[in-house]
């Protein structure tokens, strides 16, 4: 069954059990790569609008791309913003990704966001919104956050300082450590793979753990990558659509560096 028709939360579930799921970004914001990368074999896939160009109904058509396959979409927002959160879960998002949470108290705000009244604030607006396929989907608005998987990130100092409190929030369902913006923060801007950065990114993987909860990472270096699994990261994501592309291409354009003949130039060299 697609994502989202009443189907359980496969991934939610997965990374509750510690069991690796293998992501890949989505920044191009086209719901036509986001259909590819959904038949590539991911177990899920970020669909970003904090740095894509994604905005909610791009995102939406994205959704409505990978819908059919066995992938789940998490989607990251620009910022932890409830009015955003009622508009990405009513358009079928369910799982999501919030940057820059820096203490327990913003971490508990996001769970209170996602949550309907009484134990939270989220808007209703079942009738209208496809993350219940119209009130299609039976008992949605009791059950909802039952399949909500809400993964916060902790990508800066301050963060770092209250990581403990973060992951303990209950209805957190996943850390992710943003590695660029951890450098940048720890003074090593563009330099992720800096010893002081990896060490800080260690520690805070063994603290989400400790505090009995799933960790989450984007990074496209194979054998950083397969250390964080090693080390007890779950939901890494291993590449980018945007990064594939760019340097897919510059390499392929270096293979001809000298160019390709045509016919119209006296038949020499070879045509395609
Ligand atoms: O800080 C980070 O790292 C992240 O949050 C991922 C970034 O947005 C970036 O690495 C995506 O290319």
């Amino acid at each position: 069954m697609a994502n989202g028709e009443s189907d359980v939360n496969a991934f939610k579930q997965a990374i509750g059990e510690h069991r690796a799921q293998i992501g890949f970004w989505q920044a191009l914001a086209s719901p036509y790569t986001c259909e590819i990368s959904a038949g590539a074999g991911f177990d899920w896939l970020l669909i970003d609008a904090e740095h894509g160009p994604s905005d909610v109904p791009l995102v939406l058509a994205q959704l409505q791309a990978a819908g059919a396959y066995p992938v789940e979409p998490v989607v990251r927002l620009p910022i932890g913003d409830p009015v955003l959160i009622k508009q990405y879960l009513d358009i079928g998002a369910r799982s999501l990704l919030i940057p820059m949470v820096e203490d327990a108290a913003a971490a508990a705000a996001m769970v209170r966001a996602t949550r309907y009244p009484p134990h939270g604030i989220r808007g209703v607006g079942t009738a209208i919104g496809r993350g219940s396929r119209w009130n299609r989907t039976p008992g949605y608005i009791h059950n909802a956050a039952d399949d909500i998987c809400l993964l916060v990130q902790v990508e800066s100092r301050a963060a770092l300082a209250h990581v403990d409190a973060i992951a303990r929030t209950e209805g957190v369902d996943g850390v992710f450590i943003g590695p660029s913006d951890l450098a940048a923060d720890l003074g090593h801007l563009g330099d992720a793979a800096h010893p002081e950065v990896q060490e800080a990114i260690e520690g805070a993987i063994a603290a989400i753990r400790a505090a009995g909860k799933p960790v989450g990472m984007l990074i496209a270096d194979e054998a950083l990558a397969r250390r964080y699994l090693e080390i007890g990261a779950s939901f890494v994501a291993v590449g980018t659509d945007v990064t594939i592309l760019a340097r897919g291409a510059e390499a392929l354009a270096a293979r001809f560096s000298r160019g390709v003949q045509h016919p119209d130039n006296g038949g020499k060299g070879s045509v395609y």
